[in-house]
């Protein structure tokens, strides 16, 4: 044992079992089993009772190499001698689990018990809350009734009282969330107040975004982020329709985009597959959406943009953690937008027609597209895609769908992909789709804009966890 390690020994279920402690993991031993290394981040208990001499100890693992993580309890009788031995144990193991980060969270969740295939509330009482109630953390649950709720609840949450704000759902919620907030007495403290995503929808790009492919429908995995996760600046968009602006976190899609989304909620008994079907169908139409793009765009060279992604993954969280705001700022009100609406200055107007036009951030969409590769959090900007019906074949757009789960559209040259400050969209035919955040607008004229880090989610990773590559690239 080196001087940073830390172990003591009790009885799980009659069995003896030692516990070390290193800087950067516990190791577990139950009597003749092999021994379970746990990383520190996983950890998220341990106390010893003195009454009972019980030493508790817990965290969450995968039992599988790809498999789901799981909650583990251990509550170990431990020997008179050992008693202080373990105490300690307990104490330096708690401690280093969470070095810099805030334990016994308050956390207000909201579930919507019809999100996804309406097993929210199950999933929640069976899988998150054994895992937050292990790691000390409080609860003030609310299942949400109706479609405004999630809004009525951001809009008026006492912000002292909770450390972050959970929402069982999918991304439609955390729309709702983001729109109370930015109504809320306090706009600019309230955004700050960390969100963080339980994925229950059929729509869950937050949390893929957040925890990566291999996490993203994890719910343990949800679950620890929240636990263990820091704030995370990022950026959020101003939508204007009708004089009247609304939060938008993720995404705003038209054509063949909404299309999928909005024109298969009678298929919602698919789960996210509907989605892969909407996708199908609108390709085989091939139809092109009657709208006018114009942008105010800040970078379109693919390869520039993709250098920027890998620099940034390279410096990795420094970059992440929120400004703390002072008292004067947080009691202003949202910041105005910057961009008239007959601004043209600077402005290109598309020239070609549009299969679909998708503008958001965060890399994921869902599951199966990755529509956004080289989104990033706090660059002030947001990533437009506009597939045009010139110059492509439907064959060629159906096989570029191909590698979409990785984001290998964004190399075709017929896609059109940058960055701007702000655009604006003018429908010419009056029926159509318009999907913001994967709810219903109504297809009409709008203008969005980049409000820079002005919303919190809690992220691992400190920035999204999307694995993306140049063609060819080795892996
Ligand atoms: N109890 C409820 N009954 C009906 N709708 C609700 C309820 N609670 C919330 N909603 C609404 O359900 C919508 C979708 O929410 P959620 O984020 O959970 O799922 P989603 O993945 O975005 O969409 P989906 O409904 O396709 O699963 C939101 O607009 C929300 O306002």
């Amino acid at each position: 044992m080196s001087d940073q390690e830390v172990d003591t020994e009790a009885k799980v279920s009659g069995k003896p079992t030692k516990y070390c402690l290193s800087s950067a993991a516990l190791t577990v031993a139950f009597g003749n089993h092999k021994n379970q290394t746990v990383p520190l981040h996983n950890v998220i208990a341990a106390s010893y009772h003195s009454d009972a001499r019980l030493l508790k100890v817990a965290y969450v693992i995968r039992r599988k190499k790809k498999g789901h993580l799981a909650l583990v309890q251990l509550d170990g009788q431990v020997e008179e001698a050992k008693a202080e031995s373990a105490s300690n144990f307990a104490k330096t193991t708690q401690e280093w689990a969470y070095k810099g980060i805030k334990p016994n969270r308050r956390l207000k969740i909201l579930i919507n018990p019809h999100g996804g295939v309406g097993k929210g509330v199950a999933i929640f009482n069976k899988h998150v809350e054994p895992v937050l109630r292990a790691a000390g953390c409080s609860l003030d649950i609310v299942h949400t009734k109706k479609h405004g709720d999630a809004y009525d609840i951001a809009k008026s949450l006492p912000l002292d009282d909770f450390d972050a704000l959970v929402s069982v759902s999918g991304d439609g919620l955390v729309h709702e969330v983001l729109n109370g907030f930015a109504n809320h007495e306090y706009p600019r403290k309230a955004l700050r107040m960390p969100v963080a995503p339980i994925p229950t929808g059929s729509g869950n790009g937050l949390s893929l975004n957040l925890l990566g492919p291999d996490d993203g429908f994890d719910v343990v995995a949800a679950s620890l982020n929240i636990i263990k996760g820091s704030p995370m600046s990022v950026d959020v968009f101003s939508f204007t329709q009708n004089g009247k602006r609304t939060i938008s976190y993720m995404s705003q899609a038209l054509g063949l985009m909404a299309d999928l989304d909005l024109g298969t909620e009678d298929l919602r008994w698919m789960g996210d597959s509907r989605f892969v079907y909407g996708l199908l169908r609108g390709l085989i139409k091939f139809k092109a959406c009657d709208i006018q793009l114009s942008y105010k765009a800040a970078e379109k060279d693919k390869k520039k943009m993709f250098d920027t992604l890998k620099s940034r993954q390279k410096i990795g969280s420094q970059n992440s953690q929120p400004p703390t705001a002072s008292m004067e700022e947080e009691s202003l009100a949202l910041p105005e937008s910057k961009i008239s609406l007959d601004d043209t200055e600077e402005w290109t107007i598309f020239p070609e027609p549009l299969l679909f036009l998708y503008a958001g951030k965060g890399p994921y969409v869902g599951r199966d597209f990755m529509a956004f590769p080289v989104s990033l959090p706090d660059d002030g900007l947001i990533d437009i895609v506009a597939q045009s019906t010139t110059n492509t074949s439907r064959t060629d757009v159906i096989a570029s769908f191909g590698g979409a789960a990785k984001g290998e559209l964004y190399w075709k040259d017929s896609l059109h992909y940058l960055k701007a400050h702000a655009y604006r969209v003018k429908p010419v035919l009056k029926k159509g789709f318009l999907s913001i955040d994967g709810e219903a607008y109504p297809f009409e004229e709008f203008q969005v804009e980049v409000l820079p880090k002005l919303a919190t989610f809690i992220s691992t990773y400190g920035s999204y966890n999307a694995p993306f590559h140049e063609p060819g690239a080795k892996r």
